[in-house]
């Protein structure tokens, strides 16, 4: 659990470190269906760890919520002279994906929080987001159900007035 601020206000994190072996994977699986966030994670200096990221994508794809926020992260930047991913490969996987992309470095701690605040706050937009379209839909229904039992006592008084 980590607090992070964002425009002033306290947003408490919940993260969870998912395992990235295949012996694990029913149990990651699990972590996706209250996920609202999610970090995609490979290793610069691995090759398959970048061509598993099409893996993950599929399967948060299947499991997580429709409006889960993503983002991907090019971790050990800090480790140029082993580079196996160049930046722009990373760009790419990113925009096909629809994703913002960050390099960053667990060691140098360079990007770390930038990439946790980032999702943080696109989960916050899409929440309000969620609000807004919830409000409008209330605000619809109420204008809808006025209107009906506008209608409702015009014909009322109708009737009423050709009875007499
Ligand atoms: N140079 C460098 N080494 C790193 C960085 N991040 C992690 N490492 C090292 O990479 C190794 C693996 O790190 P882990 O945090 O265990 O990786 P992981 O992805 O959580 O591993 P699994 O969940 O078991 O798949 C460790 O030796 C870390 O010290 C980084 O940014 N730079």
């Amino acid at each position: 659990m980590k607090t992070i601020e964002i425009d002033g206000l306290k947003v408490r994190v919940q993260i969870w470190d998912t395992a990235g072996q295949e012996r694990y994977q029913t149990i990651t699986k699990q972590y996706y269906r209250r996920a609202q966030g999610i970090v995609f994670v490979y290793d610069i200096t691995n090759m398959p760890s970048f061509q598993h990221i099409a893996k993950w994508a599929c399967d948060v794809d299947e499991y997580a919520p429709d409006d889960v926020q993503t983002i991907l992260v090019g971790n050990k930047a800090d480790e140029e002279f082993s580079r196996q991913v160049t930046k722009d490969q990373g760009k790419k996987l990113a925009e096909t994906y629809g994703m913002e992309f960050f390099e960053a470095s667990a060691s140098t701690s360079n990007n770390i929080s930038e990439s946790f605040i980032r999702v943080t706050e696109l989960v916050l937009q899409a929440q309000k987001r969620d609000v807004k379209d919830l409000l409008g839909s209330l605000d619809n229904y109420l204008d809808r159900a006025v209107l009906q039992e506008e209608k409702g006592s015009q014909d009322n008084h109708a009737q009423r007035t050709c009875a007499c």
